[in-house]
């Protein structure tokens, strides 16, 4: 996999930063710019970016092309970050709804909104030869900001449900098939994703959308990819990795039940499986990045609003030579999200899934030069395009799974958007 820089971006940028006063950093997708990026951590610490200074397509490989020759004039506020999301497959070709939100990509943001421990800046990253203009762009780019409107409190408009169809049924038959080629050993595990579509009565702003997501979610990383007119937007549950200094998280999340049904998670002899199919192939995966790897710790019960997971949180040191993207490119897709092993799953769920998958499922990052990143993976998210908004949804596929057990578990993870979708909070 190889990363190219495209050559309509300067070779030399300067960047600037100013403190600025803290806002909802959903607003800020009411600025028109494209690309537009957004990664919200729990607990508020926020990055928006408008806009790229550089934008690396498709593939992920060369990190270091991402900050070379970037002169900072502002060391004391708060580095430059890269924000991105990537497909879950590339080279995947795109339908109707995912042309231009794919492939993606990882951007050196134009304009960054930063939120750190309740502190904010605003950071501009321009072509050098434009270094003179900073401090009168920083000036105006700032009073810009503290001039947009609330809209991300705009009440969002109604929506309806789309007829599915027989899609629902072809989803339960799709499971079926996947169980039939799990019984006769072609693989261990299949995750098979589906889509539902709405339509709202005008379109929404995403901006408000996104904020409904925060509001019901706030324990999640709530995510945006905006490009050509469309946006790819959710708050997700799951953390592809973590990397801190040389400190490294991930984590194995799956295995699912309605929040009622919690305590079956780990009664359950087939959810224990899927969850510990993912367990084993995180570890493995990141096994030759780190210095040592501790002995699995027993799966807890995490849970969100409207859902319930098997989690098992896995820590290690990373190795001098490993960064940040080659952990991501080790993860995913991990098997909570593809399969085991992870080819054949792969080439099945891209068999038995009507539609590509597109952004979903795919790395969701922020990264910086010193090496600390954080990626996430899209899941429980929704593509607004216009007045339609379509919802993607998949559930682990393993033997003894049945067809509409496994339709319901869709259904519930679409329900936790959907609910955010009709303006609840
Ligand atoms: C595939 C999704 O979720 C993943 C699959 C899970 C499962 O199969 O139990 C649980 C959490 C996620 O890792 C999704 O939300 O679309």
């Amino acid at each position: 996999m190889k990363l190219a820089l495209s050559s309509e971006f300067p070779l030399a940028l300067c960047s600037a930063a100013v403190e600025i006063a803290p806002l909802p950093p959903e607003r800020l997708l009411a600025l028109a710019a494209e690309p537009a990026a957004a990664f919200l951590a729990p607990g508020g610490d926020a990055w928006v970016g408008l806009g790229a200074a550089r934008w690396l397509g498709g593939d992920f490989e060369d990190t270091a092309a991402l900050w070379a020759g970037v002169a900072d004039d502002s060391p004391g506020a708060p580095a430059p970050v890269a924000l991105g999301a990537l497909p879950f497959r590339l080279g995947e070709t795109p339908d109707a709804l995912w042309r231009g939100l794919v492939p993606g990509g990882v951007i050196l943001p134009e304009r960054l909104y930063i939120q750190q421990d309740g502190r904010a800046w605003l950071r501009l990253t321009l072509p050098a030869r434009e270094a003179g203009a900073l401090p009168h762009r920083l000036a105006r780019g700032a009073a810009a900001l503290a001039a947009l409107p609330a809209i991300e409190a705009e009440p969002l408009p109604g929506l309806t449900e789309l007829d599915e169809g027989d899609a629902p049924q072809r989803y339960a038959q799709a499971v079926t098939e996947a169980v039939t080629r799990i019984r006769a050993g072609e693989l261990d595990k299949v995750v098979l994703a589906r889509r539902m579509r709405v339509a709202f009565d005008t379109a929404p702003a995403p901006a408000a959308v996104l904020r409904r997501l925060s509001e019901r979610h706030p324990g999640a990383v709530r995510y945006a990819w905006r490009y050509a007119g469309k946006v790819w937007l959710g708050a997700t549950p799951e953390s592809l990795v973590r990397q801190d200094g040389r400190r490294l998280s991930t984590e194995a999340l799956a295995g699912t039940r309605t929040p009622e049904r919690a305590a079956e998670l780990l009664a359950s002899a087939k959810e224990r499986l899927e969850h510990a199919i993912v367990v084993d192939a995180v570890r493995n995966a990141i096994a030759p990045l780190v210095h040592a790897l501790p002995p699995p710790a027993a799966p807890v019960i995490r849970q969100l609003r409207g859902l319930a997971h098997l989690h098992t949180p896995i820590e290690a040191t990373l190795r001098e030579d490993a960064d940040f993207l080659a952990l991501v490119r080790a993860l995913h897709p991990t098997p909570a999200v593809c399969g085991l092993p992870t080819d054949r799953a792969a080439t099945l769920l891209a068999a038995l899934e009507p539609q590509p998958r597109g952004l979903y499922a795919g790395p969701v990052l922020r990264m910086a030069a010193d090496g600390s990143g954080h990626a996430v993976v899209a899941l429980r998210g929704a593509v607004l395009d216009g007045r339609f908004a379509v919802v993607p949804a998949g559930a682990g596929i393993v033997d003894g799974s049945d067809g509409e057990e496994e339709l319901a578990e869709t259904r519930t993870k679409q329900r936790t958007v959907l609910d955010a979708l009709r303006g609840n909070s």
